[in-house]
């Protein structure tokens, strides 16, 4: 079956993590995911509390409600999850996007290989480090490391790594020494990822923003590291849709 299980189309809103903060983007949200982080912010697209709000849709239902939800104010479009990595078929949505003349970006963990990743113009690859309870398969990761590279898909390619302790720093670290041609972003976790207390969540995360931020700038290991609040959270907190 070609149709892809979604979750979310939402947008024009920002794109608030990582190599292209702060672009006006559209968001897709597929279902499903291979991994089960403790930390996950969008549990609901694999733990079966939203399983009733997925819908499958073809490439073209998918750029119909784009173009319904986002009309003519958008020239660029995320894709996340979930893992959309588990979708062989988003190859159709890429293709009718890039027919479109629509940038793509793609957030994903490095759990899976899709060929469909040589097309997207910024590609986030985040793998998850101790705290997550997730565990690195790097067979995998140095492989699909290695085709970007050959695929000269390295100016399109970042790593991402959430950080919640000094354990995850020292996995950032081990990452960035694995593959020192990728750019690093360090991104700020969010341990409370159910408050609505906005103000509270984005008071602590500030903090926790500037204890990361004195890490790194001591660390002679990460100097070309960026570090990264998620912008969006600041601004809506742990609102969904935004
Ligand atoms: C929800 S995931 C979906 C894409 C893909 N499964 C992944 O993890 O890369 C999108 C991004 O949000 C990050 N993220 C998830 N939960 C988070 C949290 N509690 N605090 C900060 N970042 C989080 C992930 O690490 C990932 O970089
Ligand atoms: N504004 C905004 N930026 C984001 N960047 C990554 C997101 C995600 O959930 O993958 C996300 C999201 O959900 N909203
Ligand atoms: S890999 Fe991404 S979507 Fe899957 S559980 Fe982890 S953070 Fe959530
Ligand atoms: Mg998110």
């Amino acid at each position: 079956m070609s149709k892809i299980p979604v979750l979310e189309i939402f947008g024009p809103t920002i794109q608030g993590e990582g190599m292209v903060i702060g672009k006006k983007t559209m968001f897709i949200r597929t279902a499903g995911c291979d991994y089960s982080c403790v930390w996950c912010d969008s549990a609901f697209t694999w733990d079966g509390s939203a399983k009733n709000d997925i819908v499958q849709m073809s490439a073209e239902e998918i750029w119909l409600k784009l173009k319904e939800t986002g009309n003519d104010r958008f020239s660029h479009v995320t894709i996340s999850g979930g893992n959309p990595a588990l979708l062989r078929h988003l190859d159709k949505v890429i293709h009718l996007l890039k027919e479109n003349n629509i940038s793509i970006a793609l957030e994903t963990q490095g759990s899976r290989w899709q060929d469909w990743f040589l097309h997207i113009d910024d590609l986030t690859i985040s793998p998850k480090p101790p705290s997550s309870e997730m565990k690195t398969d790097y067979t995998v990761l140095d492989h699909i490391i290695k085709q970007l590279k050959d695929s000269n898909r390295f100016p399109n390619t970042s790593l991402k790594v959430v950080i919640f302790n000094d354990e995850d720093l020292l996995y950032a670290k081990g990452i960035t020494k694995r593959y020192p041609l990728l750019p690093l972003y360090l991104q700020v976790g969010n341990e409370d990822v159910s408050t609505e207390n906005t103000t509270k969540l984005t008071e602590v995360l500030l903090h926790h923003y500037e204890d990361l931020i004195d890490k790194v700038v001591s660390d002679k290991e990460l100097n070309e590291a960026r570090v990264l609040p998620q912008l969006h959270t600041l601004v809506w907190g742990n609102k969904r849709g935004v």
